[in-house]
């Protein structure tokens, strides 16, 4: 369609524009001509993203004019509705990609897998950190000094591999990867819990708890104590584990930046609580008894100029990468199997399988141990009510920024130009519960749904090994799904190097606790109930709960004097 056609089919009532601007020249009086310029104006302004839209490049993203306040409305719709906004631009206008005007930038918004799988794949021309940096800036507290460190040779321009954000980046990637330091964290990760959760309810007796909380103050501890070791932040300060769940809470009202110390007091005193104990943690040393990726993580960022201060708060991020996802996660993936209870049955039946007897050699007591390895490769039920939980609640927008205009393609779609400048955000959260990808059923929770008895690798094939011999398999992606669809984990260049890590302890906690606990909902004394979505917080990339619920925990019947433990 050329520009011309599209001047004339706009939503824009020129005619009515043109009108009030030749009005005011039959007017005589002064005031009033300029009266009505100025209306014309302002109602002409109403109208400059639907004249955006006309001239865009048509093989640009669709501009979606907001209907009644350019460049603010869609700001104000994604703080109003939360991750829910794009859901419901969706609803409306049903497009694969579009584009929303805001302030200082266009935001591209990604709603097709198709589209998202040749967006996410590495490209000099879209930036994943140059999107993000300024948010990790905001989020830890970072200098202006660090932040230039930080920044040199951030997306490799140089192709040297130099630079703090590539040697720290591949070398987490490295220490999470499967090998003898991500078993041997996951080894730790899963005594620990083993102990706490032993010590957790004496034989006999109830522990009445907000089942979030309990999962943020076993993960957090446990999660500090394998990686970052014995003397780790919270080991030393234990009120902090509150602090650092309070902070992020709040952070995105510190990360406004608008005087925090007074806007967001309570969340920026326990960023800087948890900030100085970090300081600390580096700054005596206490990192070197930690695990190895934190040991080398810390002395890179040193190396690379980072104050003791500032490499402490690079930790920050870290610990949010560890736990900020990890413990949502898990408390839905809990109680979406503790809400239902045929499917708690079930999973108990089909885990028995990974439980082994045996005499404690010193105190004769009976021992159960569980195994991990074989909760992934032979509990399909199990694996795929994981999944299925991740797909329900993960809502994360990855990023990137075109750094140059580019152009993407795709099988079934038109080349889509790309513009420099833009920022793109592929909208996990809407993608998960496509009809057209997930079937009918796609707003539904359904366990069964990565259960198959062909398997698909594309996007996590070393996540699980699945075992191809058995009649059910629990499998990465149901049939016919495109990878870029399940986006729990992000996708492409920057996919999350903690997923194998995040799986074992998630399956080895979620089973461990079914198998040792009965859980009732506190005030009732039933079965719990799923609780809703907060569909208006912004998340992470995990949605919160809108309504923590508050569980009694007894240990099963026949289990009080058992010791349980989970190997890898
Ligand atoms: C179920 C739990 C988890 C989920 C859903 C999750 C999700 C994600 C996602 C979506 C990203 C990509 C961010 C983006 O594209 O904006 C990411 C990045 C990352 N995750 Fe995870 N994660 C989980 C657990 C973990 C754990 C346990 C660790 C560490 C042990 C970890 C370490 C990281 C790191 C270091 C990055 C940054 C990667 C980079 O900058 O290239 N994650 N995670």
């Amino acid at each position: 369609m050329s520009t011309h056609t599209r001047f004339r089919h706009s939503n824009i009532p020129w005619l009515s524009h043109l009108a009030f601007l030749i009005i005011p020249s039959f007017i005589l009086q002064d005031s009033l001509r300029t009266y009505l310029l100025l209306y014309t104006l302002l109602i002409f302004l109403f109208d400059t993203e639907n004249l955006l839209l006309i001239l865009q490049d048509p093989s640009e993203p669709p501009l979606i004019p907001h209907p009644y306040l350019p460049f603010l409305g869609h700001v104000i719709g994604m703080f109003h509705h939360g991750s829910n906004y794009f859901s419901l631009i969706n609803e409306t206008y049903n497009y694969p990609i579009y584009a929303l005007q805001t302030l200082g930038a266009r935001t591209i918004v990604v709603v097709s897998p198709q589209l998202a799988a040749p967006i996410q794949r590495a490209s000099r021309n879209l930036s994943f950190y140059g999107m993000i940096l300024e948010v990790t800036k905001r989020l830890v507290g970072l200098d202006e000094e660090s932040m230039r460190v930080v920044r040199w040779n951030l997306d490799d321009e140089l192709g040297t591999g130099e630079g703090l954000m590539n040697e720290a980046g591949h070398m987490v990637a490295r220490e999470l990867a499967p090998g003898p330091n991500l078993t041997a964290m996951s080894t730790a990760q899963l005594e620990i819990f083993s102990e706490q959760l032993n010590a957790l309810i004496p034989s006999e007796g109830c522990l009445e708890t907000n089942l979030m909380g309990l999962v943020k103050r076993l993960f957090t501890e446990a999660n500090a104590l394998a990686i970052y070791g014995p003397r780790n932040i919270f080991r030393i300060y234990p009120e902090l584990v509150d602090r650092f769940w309070e902070y992020e809470a709040g952070m995105i009202a510190v990360m406004a930046d608008v005087l925090p110390w007074v806007t967001a007091r309570r969340p920026w005193l326990a960023r800087k609580a948890v900030n100085d104990a970090l300081q600390e943690y580096v700054e005596k040393e206490y990192y070197r008894a930690a695990a190895p990726m934190i040991q080398k993580r810390v002395q890179i960022n040193l190396k690379h100029g980072l104050t003791p201060k500032m490499a402490g708060r690079a930790e920050l991020i870290l610990l949010f990468g560890i736990t900020g996802n990890a413990v949502p996660s898990t408390f839905w993936f809990l109680a979406n199997v503790l809400a239902r209870p045929e499917l708690l049955a079930q999973i108990r039946e089909e885990t028995r399988q990974a439980v082994r007897l045996e005499a404690n050699t010193v105190t004769g007591k009976e021992e159960k141990i569980i195994n991990v390895e074989i909760l992934k490769t032979k509990c399909p039920l199990l694996v795929s009510t994981y999944r299925e939980s991740l797909r329900m609640i993960a809502n994360l927008a990855s990023v990137r920024l075109v750094t140059n205009t580019h152009t993407i393609t795709a099988p079934g779609y038109p080349p889509i130009l790309l513009k420099k400048g833009s920022m793109i955000q592929i909208a996990s959260g809407v993608i998960h519960v496509l009809e057209s990808i997930w079937g009918p059923d796609a707003k539904q929770f359904n366990p069964h749904r990565f259960i198959s008895t062909t398997t698909s690798s594309e996007q996590f094939s070393s996540e699980t090994q699945v075992n191809s011999t058995a009649e059910h398999t629990a499998t990465q992606l149901p049939k016919n799904v495109p990878s870029a669809a399940f986006r729990a984990f992000g996708g492409g260049s920057v996919i999350c190097p903690g997923r194998h890590f995040a799986q074992s302890e998630i399956l080895g906690f979620v089973t461990l606790f079914v198998h040792m606990f009965d859980v009732r909902d506190k005030e009732t004394g039933e079965v719990i109930a799923l609780p809703e979505r907060d569909n208006g917080r912004i998340p992470l990339s995990v949605m919160k709960p809108a309504k923590e619920p508050h569980v009694s925990i007894r240990r099963r019947k026949g289990e009080g004097d058992v010791v349980w433990q989970l190997e890898v």
